[in-house]
């Protein structure tokens, strides 16, 4: 069975045809389960996928009250069809027997009670019984809630840590790690109660159907009547929107976008000083207006759905209630029957809307939990199919790359290195140059453990890494990326974090190291200057939290670095953002550092790795040229040109009395 939903096309967005607003979703379509919601069988099917999980959730996080709850709707709705059926009698039999209001209904004299009184008796306790189960079921729900929300909260976050850094490269994976925290985690707590107002409505028809049944089995059809109409309606509305949403979605990420873009604080400066606020204003508007367009144009064909859909129940309604009135003449029904009939049609047909409801709320929300479940399962299945425990890594005393290829997850048509052959020993430093994009970077994340090589392998003392523990192989490493991490926290966590086992050190002996670590860094004197030095809160969005420029952050990743201390040490452009004496300071510290460990160093200033014991030059992707300063000069290629230039610069500088580029180490170290 397969339906468009009414107008969906027409709940295509319209950009105006501005070229800067995409329409067509071209880079979140992606892979066969993103779209083709515009049928009932693809829709039920990822629907159907959701519910378990949801059950499942559920049931973790507390089956017993989940029981227990389903136990309390399913005695309510019992105790429901039976006040109605008491209620059907208790009125016949005053129809029958009119006289018996004439009585006292309780005697006081000590004789037995009529069964009147005793119906009547039943009745009230039924009603009152009803109630404090209903109570009991609120209580329960309000009790999962939470539990359940923290569960999924806590499986999002695992799901996310555990996933190789690669994984985040990979566009597919982002936008489902998006879709599960954006859609899907916000609507776990909406389906619980989606869930209960489900089962508590079926639960409702349920009894429903059981009051007519036992009042006469010739209501049943009369049900099913009215019933149709009204859940057709619902689920082809609910089909209109799931298509909208689709449709706009890469209307909605660029709302987004913007929003973000005017409210982030990063932004902020380079945005007013190219004075983009005005354009990004209009684009926003223009975004906006193709989004409300694009929703007017659902909303008319969702309401025009509705409508049929309550003028096909309104004529399904009329003829029950004629199919009532004929049993009645014919004497099928008698007339206190036919009442309590019509009054369970309407309230079985009340619990058909609270069902079609909550399904349609259930089936939106489980559309957008499938997402957030597809994503925490997938990742739960790739940490069980990861294969046995593999033996640690010792710290190493030759680190060797051969043939190494390596692609992103997003581009895997697109090598990034190739052919990459090259050794490095304890007690050295290597440094990787290369003009921009020339794969620096991504070379030192590979040997950092931080992504696994396309193609060829990377040893430890000859054993493939593959085949070594990785969080072994991590704890024996630190890399200081280019762009390290402004953690949140006070200044003292941002160095100490370097190492979180340092519990294991003496207290004394991680103090020392700190403070160590600081000085080598020059980050004693931004402590220095701060309001209440390490234990300064170093983000402003919280009370009494300071920014630091750029230099001072890179100080403190270089302490953090310091801190680390592991065996491989990677320096990733460590002192692009710091002035001339703290850039001294931190060479200095590297120079003193290699002779215990394996230091890999990456700079775009030739003059501060010409000590190093190798330097390899990359350009796009292979190594174009290797050897010592000496050697490469002597082979006057493209390193010895890059080294030449940047030293003219320097001299022209010095010349125009400019602020000179960092002078070398050798240079420094006189002075
Ligand atoms: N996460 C990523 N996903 C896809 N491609 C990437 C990613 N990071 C880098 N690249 C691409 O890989 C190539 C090498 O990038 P890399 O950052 O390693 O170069 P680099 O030599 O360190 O450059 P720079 O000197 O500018 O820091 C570039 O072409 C870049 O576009």
């Amino acid at each position: 069975m397969t339906a468009r939903p009414a107008n969906a096309a027409d709940a295509k967005p319209d950009a105006g045809g501005d070229p800067f607003i995409a329409t067509e979703n071209p880079y979140w379509e992606l892979g066969p389960d993103s779209g083709g919601l515009d049928s009932y069988r693809a829709f039920f099917r990822r629907v159907g996928r959701a519910l378990p999980a949801v059950l499942a959730l559920l049931r973790r996080a507390s089956g017993s009250r989940l029981l227990a709850l389903l136990g309390c709707q399913l005695a309510a709705g019992s105790l429901w069809a039976y006040s109605l059926v008491l209620g059907a009698r208790l009125i016949e039999s005053l129809l029958r027997t009119p006289q018996a209001l004439s009585a006292p209904l309780l005697p006081l004299d000590g004789q037995v009670p009529q069964p009147l009184a005793l119906t009547l008796l039943s009745l009230i306790a039924a009603y009152l019984a009803k109630l404090g189960i209903d109570a009991l079921a609120e209580h329960l729900r309000a009790r999962l809630s939470p539990t359940l929300i923290a569960l999924a909260e806590q499986d999002f976050v695992d799901a996310c840590l555990r996933a190789p850094l690669q994984r985040f490269d990979d566009p597919d994976f982002v936008d489902r790690m998006h879709r599960a925290r954006d859609r899907g985690l916000h609507y776990v707590e909406s389906v619980v109660d989606q869930a209960v107002a489900l089962s508590a409505a079926l639960m409702g028809l349920l009894s429903g159907v059981a009051a007519l049944a036992m009042l006469h089995l010739a209501l049943l059809p009369v049900l099913l009547l009215c019933l149709l109409p009204q859940a057709w309606s619902s689920a082809r509305a609910l089909l209109c929107v799931q298509s909208h949403w689709d449709h706009s979605m890469a209307l909605s990420r660029q709302s987004w976008m913007l929003q973000e873009l005017a409210s982030q604080a990063e932004p902020a400066a380079e945005l007013r000083s190219l004075q983009m606020e005005g354009l990004l204003s209009q684009r926003h508007r223009q975004v906006g207006e193709a989004l409300r367009t694009s929703l007017s144009r659902l909303k008319s064909a969702v309401a025009r759905t509705r409508a049929w859909g309550a003028v096909l129940s309104g004529i399904a309604q009329g003829l029950a209630y004629l199919w009532l009135l004929l049993l009645v003449q014919r004497g099928v029904l008698g007339p206190g029957l036919a009442g309590a009939a019509a009054l369970g049609l309407r309230a079985s047909l009340d619990a058909v809307g609270r069902l079609v409801q909550a399904l349609d709320q259930m089936a939106e929300k489980a559309l957008y939990l499938d997402d957030f479940f597809a994503f925490v399962q997938q990742s739960q299945a790739e940490a069980k199919a990861r294969g046995p425990a593999l033996p640690p890594a010792q710290a190493p005393q030759c680190i060797s790359l051969h043939g190494l290829g390596f692609a992103y997850a997003g581009a895997p048509e697109r090598p990034v290195l190739q052919d990459i052959e090259l050794s490095i020993r304890r007690g050295t430093t290597v440094a990787l140059v290369g003009e921009n994009g020339s794969g620096k970077s991504t070379l030192a994340k590979l040997l950092a453990g931080l992504y696994v090589p396309s193609q060829g392998s990377i040893c430890w003392d000859g054993v493939d890494c593959q085949l070594l523990d990785l969080q072994s192989r991590l704890a024996q490493t630190m890399i200081v990326q280019q762009h390290p991490l402004r953690w949140p926290y006070s200044a003292e966590q941002n160095v100490r974090l370097g190492r979180i086992d340092a519990e294991a050190l003496d207290p004394a002996e991680a103090d020392q190291r700190l403070q160590a670590a600081a000085v080598r860094a020059q980050a004693d004197a931004v402590i220095a200057q701060l309001p209440q030095r390490w234990q300064t809160l170093l983000n402003r969005l919280f009370k009494g939290g300071l920014e630091l420029s750029a230099g001072q952050w890179q100080r403190l990743a270089v302490a953090r670095g310091l801190y680390r201390d592991a065996p491989l040490m990677i320096w990733d452009e460590p002192t692009a953002p710091l002035d001339a004496r703290a850039e001294a300071a931190v060479y200095e510290s590297l120079a003193s550092l290699r002779r215990q460990r394996t230091v890999v160093l990456i700079s775009h200033r030739l003059a501060s790795v010409r000590g190093a014991d190798m330097i390899f030059f990359l350009r796009q992707g292979r190594i174009t040229e290797r050897g010592t300063h000496q050697q490469l000069m002597a082979l006057n290629g493209d390193y010895a040109q890059l080294y030449q230039l940047q030293l003219r610069l320097t001299e022209a500088a010095d010349d125009a009395g400019q602020t000179p580029a960092p002078a070398e180490p050798e240079q420094r170290a006189a002075a």
